[in-house]
């Protein structure tokens, strides 16, 4: 039976973490504000976002909500990030994604200011993963990170297979786990069907980010291997579930991450650490 990670138990920690943080900083006359955009109806969106400003409160950061209309224009939401980039006050920005279609993501995510950038999502953020220097990280991957760590699995010259090629998921985790001396390959919508299981089959880390319910069965697991699913779907019978489907997988795998209490509690989590690290960043420490 494989390992279960506790994504829910050390998402605690990694608060407890941050709070202790703001806690000093705010010692020290820093204090840590993020700014919530919520465009649109979207219900699952509205319930990450409350569960963030949740996060915030119970870290002892100050939260500035903006809850958009689906109809807001893109100048709107180009001049609210102006007026949050030059807020002193909000030391952390956060658009919700996905946004409504008739936005253009990219723009919005390049207008706001990198050092206020506490999803990583800008580019000269991405840039800077690309090029192995430190800065703000998407959570998603940054959590699956700290969970490789805390259950020691060393991604050094392990083979790691990214299942989606999402710039919010898959991209940034290729690269962070390169960055730990891993070797990397990303499948994705175009990869030959008939190949996947093979190129899932090679993997020590088996990343699902591709959306598909239950996609990646045990058969698909080599022996041992770790899973991490960052699937947030919903099966035949409307429950929640990952990429994985984790009766099968979980025979298989060391070790893999649960759906629900996986990869999603700690994005959460990694966000208040992202807060705290931009406040950092901004008084240069
Ligand atoms: N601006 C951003 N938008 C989005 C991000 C992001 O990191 N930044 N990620 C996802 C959604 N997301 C956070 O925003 C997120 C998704 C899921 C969870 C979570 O805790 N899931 C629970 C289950 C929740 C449920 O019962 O429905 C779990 O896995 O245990 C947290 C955050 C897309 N947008």
């Amino acid at each position: 039976m494989a390992t279960i990670i506790d994504g829910k138990a050390l998402a605690a920690k990694v608060r407890e973490r941050a709070a202790a943080e703001v806690a000093e900083l705010g010692g020290r006359g820093i204090s840590c504000g993020l700014a919530v955009v919520l465009v649109g109806d979207d219900q699952a969106s509205a319930t990450y976002v409350r569960s963030k400003l949740r996060d915030c409160e119970q870290c002892g950061i100050r939260s500035f909500d903006y809850k958009l209309p689906a109809e807001t224009s893109q100048e709107e939401l180009m001049e609210l990030i102006g007026r949050l980039n030059a807020d002193e006050d909000v030391t952390g920005i956060l658009v919700q994604m996905p946004l409504p279609a008739h936005l253009d993501t990219e723009r919005v995510v390049a207008a706001i200011d990198p050092n206020k950038d506490v999803d990583g999502f800008h580019p000269m953020n991405m840039g800077r993963l690309v090029r192995g220097l430190e800065g703000l990280r998407p959570c998603t991957p940054a959590g699956i990170m700290e969970m490789l760590d805390e259950y020691e699995i060393d991604p050094a010259g392990k083979n790691a297979v990214i299942v989606g090629r999402s710039s919010i998921v898959g991209k940034p985790m290729a690269f962070m786990l390169l960055a730990r001396n891993a070797t990397i390959s990303v499948a994705h919508s175009r990869t030959d069907p008939h190949e996947l299981a093979r190129i899932c089959q090679s993997a020590d880390i088996l990343v699902a980010a591709c959306g598909v319910p239950k996609m990646i069965k045990g058969p698909w697991v080599k022996p041992g291997a770790t899973v991490i699913d960052v699937g947030m779907d919903r099966d035949e019978a409307g429950k929640l579930c990952g990429d994985v489907d984790f009766d099968s997988a979980e025979l298989v795998a060391g070790a893999i991450t649960p759906v629900p209490g996986g990869v999603g509690p700690m994005t959460r989590a990694m966000l208040m650490s992202n807060v705290v690290l931009a406040a950092k960043l901004q008084h240069g420490l």
